[in-house]
């Protein structure tokens, strides 16, 4: 394990690789500072390094002025005194007195060009040109891995590193601290190798008059206030280009490498666009904001929020109820409320340990703040490797690269009042099969796991669900008037607040699978887990080109019976779910909720805190994309059971109903009842396409053409 010094060397090294600074430069001014200021790192680690990064400046700019760097009296830093200036906003930050500075600041002054573009909008405030240390405080740059700095950089040299940790690393043969200097300034004495190495690295920066740092930062407020920033610090011959001469060589560079051939391709025009869009964006949200306020969030009749689960055993978008009765209560972009709604991706500290939040110099602090830095998917895996395949996401039609973020999750996790117990000792004996071996498909009799599926497997040897099995659950799906029942008392109707209840609208009475789990003999590849080991198929993320947002689609096909993916999200109350929609969280303009509802009629008196559900919108997997389709869908989502076994907490599964093509759309029916005229909230307008579609008459269907 390197030590704290050794990692705070590190971190400082890699701070400054970040903002353009090669290793060697860092480090030899890293030295120098330790040396001066006596190894309080504090001061060095002040305002993002800002020390170090005008020393390292100091240092190109006494290279660049000087023909011989050896010459240079290296103690001549050592003798600038210091003085602390305690500012109220954060540490002391030291600085050195002026007379002991002597020409070093003014050189630097000259040396450092900064170029900024500020666009107004709003109240017009226009950017300032920002301090060395604001710039190494926008870095944008994504946090890397402890490891890889341990792996890239080499140790530095200081007074209070304990000779032998010095020696130990840097007599280091194993190549691990990799350090091309040979860090051999120990205590103060620089090697012949180290000396030649340092006017390699100063004559690399100065000479070759190379541009040793740039940066673009995008910050915005919810004045109105969008500030595109892009900087460069470069030697001293720099001299400022006008903004003309710049936008026309991106343009020429974006007409060759991105193969923009309109003539009139313009980067200013871009920009403009940018800002356009962001004001255009936050009308919006100011118009959302200002119907709530007008609406009183308070006042949304909890009747009719409540109500919006209503009429659908199945997942009912509320992208809807937001629309039409909360007075879309979320704009997009999200701006976040700097009390305390700041997601902890955003607040998280970046590879400087400051909080990203804090990238914004120029923006005052009580401005409610969205960074350009926001959490996203990654295109080539969704899941960001929590599958055992990776879940691809393309859209060929419009400029949206990925759904709006949530996190990622494979499994159901619990919210926080959902009481879903998971003891094994809730498994009686007689609900696994403790006694099985192996695979239990190969047994001579079905185990004990098969009690609850009328003691036969669901499953083939092939992993697929059996035929008759699959069938009756298409049906019930299909045919759901043959197959409901009605709850005594209802948790939906009793979450209307309204006396007397209305009688139960009925819920689906639903197959279940019944898998064998870790109180079984069998192993992890038994046939009768199927469910739990997760997505097996090439699957993929599309956007679809017919209005109904993001889709799923399969890249391989796909046998009839075939387990495609669970619906997974966090596990809620329906109480938390009906608080969670009356509040809107998150930001998301669609939500994702899913009752586990297959139970209710069984119980005496399910209270609506006992009542479970999924929520998809924050947490969730794939499952969340697959789209409606009436009647013929190609999907069928059916219960399936392993650690419980009480029919009040499920998985639910999605297995094909069809045999499917390579790039075929995954879909299933939400059970809506599109043409109730009870239900108080009105579903999305179907763009399914079925033949059997529930919402388009036969007239337009023939005009359409149906798929
Ligand atoms: C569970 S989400 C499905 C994924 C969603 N398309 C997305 O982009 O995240 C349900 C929402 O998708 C849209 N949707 C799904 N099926 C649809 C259909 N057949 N017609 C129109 N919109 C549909 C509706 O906006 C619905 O509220």
């Amino acid at each position: 394990m390197p030590s704290a010094l050794l990692l705070r060397a590190m971190a400082a090294v890699k701070a400054m690789k970040l903002i353009g600074f090669d290793q060697r430069t860092a480090k030899n001014a890293l030295k120098k500072l330790l040396k001066v200021y006596e190894s309080n790192w504090e001061y060095i680690e002040a305002e993002n390094y800002k020390l170090l990064i005008d020393s390292i400046l100091d240092d190109v700019n006494e290279e660049s002025m000087d023909p011989d760097p050896n010459e240079k009296d290296e103690d001549e830093i050592s003798r600038k005194r210091l003085k602390c200036t305690q500012d109220d906003s954060g540490p002391s930050v030291p600085t050195i007195e002026p007379e002991a500075v002597g020409e070093t600041s003014l050189k630097r002054k000259k040396l450092v060009e900064s170029a900024q573009c500020s666009y107004e909008g709003g109240d017009g405030v226009r950017l300032k040109k920002g301090s060395l240390a604001s710039h190494s405080k926008c870095n944008m740059e994504p946090i890397t891995e402890h490891n890889e700095v341990q792996e890239e950089i080499a140790v530095v040299g200081s007074s209070i590193i304990p000779d032998k940790l010095m020696a130990e690393t840097w007599n280091d043969t194993s190549g691990k601290y990799n350090d091309p200097i040979g860090a051999a300034a120990h205590n103060g004495i620089a090697s012949t190798n180290s000396v030649s190495a340092e006017k390699e690295a100063i004559s690399e920066l100065a000479s070759a008059q190379k541009l040793i740092s740039t940066n673009a930062s995008i910050a915005s407020s919810n004045t109105g206030k969008v500030k595109l920033s892009l900087t460069y610090f470069g030697g001293r011959n720099l001299k400022v280009p006008s903004i003309e001469s710049v936008l026309k060589i991106v343009e020429d560079r974006c007409l060759k490498s991105y193969k923009i051939l309109h003539p009139n391709f313009s980067l200013m025009n871009l920009m403009k666009e940018i800002c356009q869009s962001a004001a255009d964006l936050a009308a919006e949200s100011n118009d959302s904001q200002e119907a709530l306020k007008r609406s009183g969030s308070s006042d949304i009749p909890r009747r009719v929020t409540r109500s919006s689960f209503v009429g659908s055993s199945n997942l009912v978008s509320s992208s809807e109820i937001t629309r039409e009765t909360m007075n879309g209560l979320h704009s997009s972009p999200h701006v976040y409320d700097d009390n305390n709604d700041i997601p902890p991706e955003i607040c998280a500290p970046d590879s400087l340990g400051n909080n990203v939040s804090q990238c914004l110099p120029n923006l005052s602090l009580n401005e409610n703040v969205v960074i350009a830095s926001s959490p996203r998917h990654d295109q080539n895996d969704i899941a960001k490797g929590e599958e055992r395949i990776r879940i691809s996401l393309i859209n060929e039609f419009t400029n949206e690269k990925a759904p709006p973020y949530f996190h990622y999750i494979p499994w159901n996790a619990i919210y926080q009042n959902a009481h879903v117990n998971f003891s094994l000792a809730q498994i009686g004996e007689e609900d696994c099969c403790l006694n099985c071996f192996c695979n239990c498909l190969s047994a001579p009799i079905p185990c004990a796991c098969t009690q609850k599926t009328g003691g036969e497997f669901v499953y083939t040897i092939d992993g697929l669900l059996k035929k008759e099995f699959l069938d009756e659950c298409i049906s019930m799906n299909r045919y759901p008037e043959k197959h409901r029942y009605y709850c005594k008392s209802c948790p939906i109707e009793k979450s209307k607040t309204h006396d007397p209840l209305d009688p139960c609208k009925g819920h689906l009475v639903r197959k279940f699978i019944k898998e064998c789990w870790s109180k079984c003999g069998c192993n992890k590849q038994c046939g009768n887990r199927v469910v739990q080991r997760g997505i097996t198929r090439n699957l993929q993320v599309f956007y679809t080109d017919d209005g109904r947002g993001w889709g799923l689609k399969t890249l391989e096909e796909l046998p009839k019976g075939a387990f495609i993916c669970e619906y997974v999200g966090e596990i809620l109350t329906t109480k938390e779910l009906f608080d969670r929609t009356l509040h809107k969280t998150h930001g998301a303009n669609q939500t994702y909720p899913m009752l586990l509802d297959a139970n209710w009629g069984t119980k005496e008196d399910l209270r609506d805190e006992e009542a479970l559900c999924l929520d998809a919108t924050v947490y969730g997997n794939i499952g969340r994309f697959v789209n409606h389709r009436c009647s013929d869908a190609n999907l069928v989502e059916i219960p399936v059971e392993w650690e419980t076994s009480d029919h009040h907490y499920y998985h639910l599964a999605f297995f094909t109903t069809r045999k499917i093509e390579a790039l075929e759309e995954l879909t299933r029916d939400y059970g809506i009842d599109f043409k109730s005229r009870t239900h108080p909230i009105k579903a999305f307008k179907c763009r399914c396409g079925s033949r059997y579609c529930r919402v388009r008459s036969k007239a337009r269907l023939r005009l359409l053409g149906s798929k």
